[in-house]
């Protein structure tokens, strides 16, 4: 093999990555590569953020014991009993929040996300209700996260030691929470059935689940999970905002559903009533294809790696460029409009929809995402009209709102 002959686009050396780094802007080599592992590609991501992590993190870890952690979350991720636990918080928190919004003044949809689904997912992998503990979490997470991408020098008074520290502060509370839930199980105070991540955790007869690990764990499930559903939910109401006839469709199909269930007695909706709502799916599928909530994926090469008659060499880095993919126009008619009308003929497994990557690493929050937007959008339009003050989508270094979506709401009056 030609050792030149490299992939398409850009080639460039980067200092976070410590390695050349290929962009590749192909859907079937981004597949190949999000596919194949840790035999040809692992994990790569900036020193900063590995520093944060820690070595034994899901995030980071190759081999047997990722895919086991992987299963273990994936599968209880999946389980009918968390979704109907995850639709009953979501759905109470979501109206206690919605009950206190003001009419004369803007909410701002991307805080008001960001409060929500932390709470949703500190219960799912912790088991934590609201209340000084989970405060306490936010805070130091948010300490934590804000030297995710920062200089890699861990020194007194740099941004990256302080959030090693409030990692570290972290850790202590989850051990104490892990203590508490062996004793109880040890003196058969719980059922068998697991409430959170870390109850399927300890559970595991591996000895390698150490409490070091699932502790330090929690906190880095945390990082690809904290923000992408929030931005996730406000992107569809920005989109929304803007295309009249997505939201009048969205808007009859979810109250079609809640007076069916009205007219049968039924208050609450259960999550697979949720997911049944196929133009709702399809809102959410393409704001995750036109909102790029994680724009690519970092693997290295661990050995020579050919794909498509090209070489990636041995220690070189692969940054999978989901962005350019699902914004690509020989694979999207006009990429950069909101079109949810396109996933009734377009097939979502294709290698050019790869929002929750792939491979024995894809996300296993995917449905959790979704579960969570479709709640949230289910609450908004069937309770408000809304006016969205002008805002603007920022890309770098992740994707947000500049002023956080502030919008006008006005209640609906009950029918
Ligand atoms: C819109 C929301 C979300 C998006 C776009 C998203 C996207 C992704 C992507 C692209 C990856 C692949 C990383 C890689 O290949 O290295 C990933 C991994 C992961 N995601 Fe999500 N995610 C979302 C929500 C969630 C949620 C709600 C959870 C639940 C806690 C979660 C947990 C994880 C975990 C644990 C991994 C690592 C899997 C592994 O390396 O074995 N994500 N996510």
């Amino acid at each position: 093999m030609n050792r030149r002959r490299l992939l398409y686009g850009k080639v460039f050396k980067s200092h976070l990555f410590g390695s050349p780094t290929i962009v590749s802007t192909d859907a079937e080599v981004s597949r190949f590569v999000l596919q194949s592992d840790a035999r040809a590609f692992v994990p790569s991501y900036p020193k900063s953020l590995s520093e944060l992590m820690g070595k034994s993190s899901i995030l980071l870890i190759n081999g047997a014991l990722q895919r086991r952690v992987h299963g273990l979350i994936g599968g209880f991720f999946k389980s009918p009993h968390l979704k109907s636990q995850i639709t009953a918080d979501m759905q109470s928190y979501v109206r206690r929040a919605m009950d206190s919004w003001p009419e004369t003044s803007p909410i701002l949809i991307q805080d008001e996300t960001k409060h929500i689904v932390f709470q949703i997912l500190v219960k799912g992998l912790i088991g934590l209700e609201p209340g000084d503990e989970m405060r306490f979490l936010k805070r130091e997470f948010h300490e934590f996260i804000a030297g995710l991408i920062s200089l890699p020098v861990n020194l007194p008074g740099t941004r990256l030691y302080r959030s090693l520290k409030a990692k570290k502060r972290m850790v202590m509370l989850l051990k104490k929470v892990i203590e508490e839930k062996r004793r109880k199980r040890s003196s058969g105070l719980v059922g068998e059935t697991p409430k959170d991540v870390i109850d399927v955790l300890i559970s595991d007869t591996s000895e390698e689940l150490t409490d070091e690990l699932i502790s330090d764990n929690m906190i880095d499930l945390m990082i690809p999970a904290e923000d992408s559903v929030p931005v996730l939910i406000t992107l569809a109401v920005k989109y929304l905002s803007s295309c009249p006839l997505a939201l009048r469709q969205l808007e009859e199909e979810n109250m079609e559903l809640k007076e069916r269930r009205c007219r049968q007695g039924q208050d609450s909706l259960q999550w697979n009533d949720y997911m049944s709502l196929s133009f709702t799916q399809d809102v959410i599928t393409e704001t995750l294809r036109l909102g790029n909530i994680i724009g690519g994926i970092m693997r290295k090469a661990v050995r020579d790696v050919e794909v498509k008659g090209h070489l990636i060499p041995n220690g070189w880095c692969v940054f999978t460029y989901f962005r350019s993919v699902h914004l690509d126009e020989a694979i999207y008619d006009e990429p950069h409009r909101f079109n949810p009308w396109r996933w009734k003929e377009k097939d979502m497994s294709s290698c050019s929809f790869t929002p929750f990557g792939g491979g024995q690493r894809l996300c296993p929050g995917l449905d959790l995402a979704r579960l969570e937007a479709s709640i949230f959008l289910h609450h908004l339009v069937t309770s408000f009209t809304w006016v969205a003050d002008d805002d603007q989508v920022v890309n770098f270094p992740t994707v947000r709102m500049k002023s956080g979506m502030p919008v006008r709401v006005t209640r609906k009056k009950r029918r």
